[in-house]
Order: C-alpha cells, then sequence, then structure tokens
C-alpha cells in the first residue's frame, strides 16, 4: 500500500466525476482492493459491507490518503497521485473520529481556521454563523473537550464544509451518535450546501445508507453490488 509523498498543483482541471480505472490496492500481505472499474456522477453515495471489507481504503482513495497500487484514480478531474494539493483543495474528508481533525481551543477557531483559505473577510463572525446553521451557536466559545462526542462528530462535518469542498468524503460519520444527531449529519449529507457536487460515504448505519442515490455493497476488497440505495440496502440487510 502506498502513501503520497509528493504535493504539487495540478493547475485547475475540472470534472464533474470520480472514476477509477483498474484500480488495485496491495498491502504488503495481501491484495485489500481487486481491480476496479468505477464511475460515481451521483449526488450522494454510500459504500456499505462488512468489517474489513475494504470500504475505508476505496474512500482513502478518494483523498490521496491511500495511493493505488495499480491503475488511476480522478476525482473532479485530479489524480491523487500528480494532483494533490489541488485535490485537497477541491475534496472534504471527515474522519471517524473527530478528534483527528479538530485541532483549536475553541468550536469557532476550529470553524475559523477552515475559513483560512476562503475570501471570507470576518472569519470569526461567518464562523459563529455556521456554527449556529449546523445548530452548534452556543458552543462557539467552548473548548472542543468539553462538548459531547455527536456534538463534536457534527462540529468536525462544520469545519469540513467550512473549507467549502465540491466532495464531501465521510468515514462511519454517525458512529457513537444517538438516532436524532445522526438524522441531523444524515440532512446534511444528504442535503449539503450549494459548493458540494458530491458527497460519499462509508457506513454501518443503514437508516443513513438507504438516504443515499446510490450503494456499492463492498465484500472481500471487490463490488459484490451496486445499484440505487434501497435495493442494495435492502439485499444486504437480508444477507446480514
Ligand atoms: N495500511 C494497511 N496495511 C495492511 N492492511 C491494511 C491496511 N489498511 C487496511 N488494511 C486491511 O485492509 C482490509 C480493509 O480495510 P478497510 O479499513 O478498508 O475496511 P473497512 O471495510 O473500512 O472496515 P471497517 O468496516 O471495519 O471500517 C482490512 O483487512 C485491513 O486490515
Amino acid at each position: 500500500m502506498r502513501t503520497p509523498r509528493t504535493l504539487h498543483s495540478g493547475g485547475d482541471r475540472r470534472g464533474e466525476v470520480i472514476r477509477l480505472e483498474g484500480v488495485r490496492v496491495d498491502a504488503p500481505d495481501r491484495t485489500v482492493l481487486h481491480p476496479l472499474d468505477l464511475e460515481v456522477t451521483e449526488p450522494f453515495t454510500v459504500l456499505v459491507g462488512p468489517n474489513g471489507s475494504g470500504k475505508s481504503t476505496l474512500l482513502r482513495l478518494l483523498d490521496g490518503l491511500v495511493l493505488p497500487s495499480a491503475g488511476r484514480v480522478l476525482v473532479d478531474g485530479l489524480d491523487p497521485d500528480r494532483d494533490l494539493r489541488a485535490l485537497r483543495r477541491r475534496v472534504g474528508f471527515v474522519f471517524t473520529d473527530p478528534d483527528a481533525q479538530l485541532v483549536m481551543p475553541t468550536a469557532v477557531e476550529d470553524v475559523a481556521l477552515s475559513l483560512r483559505r476562503t475570501d471570507v473577510r470576518d472569519r470569526d463572525a461567518h464562523a459563529r454563523g455556521l456554527l449556529a446553521e449546523a445548530g452548534l451557536g452556543e458552543l462557539a466559545d467552548r473548548s472542543v473537550r468539553d462538548v459531547s462526542s455527536g456534538q463534536r462528530q457534527l462540529l468536525a462535518l462544520t469545519t469540513v464544509l467550512a473549507t467549502r469542498p465540491r466532495v464531501v468524503l465521510a468515514d462511519e460519520p454517525t458512529t457513537l451518535l444517538d438516532l436524532r444527531t445522526a438524522r441531523r449529519v444524515g440532512d446534511v449529507l444528504r442535503d449539503p450546501p450549494g459548493h458540494v457536487g458530491q458527497v460519499v460515504v462509508a457506513t454501518h448505519d443503514l437508516d443513513l445508507a438507504v438516504r443515499a442515490d446510490r450503494a456499492l455493497w463492498i465484500a472481500a476488497g471487490r463490488v459484490h453490488a451496486d445499484g440505487p440505495a434501497p435495493e442494495v440496502v435492502a439485499a444486504y440487510r437480508a444477507w446480514a
């Protein structure tokens, strides 16, 4: 399994699709993802499947966190292997553990930090507005360590959306969330801000998965089923 070594800009090429061409991912001892050709154009796609099937690996390929051992990945026209810096400006990744991306002392500072590459002038005021929209206004000046895990997860999602990504990738974004908060996170992923063209989520939360346009059922490093989310999720539920 390779990890990215260099960062350089790939200019301003632009596409509207996620494409995998003959992509394979090898770990030292085995193949984690078998050769895969895939094109994703739907606004909301989910990856479902058993533990260890390769969902996170597939998701991480789309952000250059994992590079293919063979084949090519294109996200919004950019190849993570060559255009990583440009890709990272277009793609936001929500990690399972919100603490991986919440680094500032307070919630509002975390969101303001995400705004540093935007043309927003009053980052503090704008960050407070985004927090209020996310229903987190009261947390603005609190330490992120003092809020619940569900609020942290919503906050992490808010910080990612604040960077105005075209593509949002989320790995188990509803883990540890109560039903109500999970639904709120699902609402945002289902109906994100207008600048987001595509959302791809790896999840075991089938209530979330069924809300997607398309689902890929990943099993042992291969796409076992691919189609409209309600059908694929129903088949996966019946199998599981
Ligand atoms: N860097 C790595 N080196 C070796 N093996 C790895 C590496 N990353 C992932 N794997 C293995 O690849 C397989 C797929 O892992 P992956 O995390 O993609 O699965 P997943 O479907 O997301 O699982 P889960 O639902 O448990 O999160 C697992 O068996 C995992 O142990």
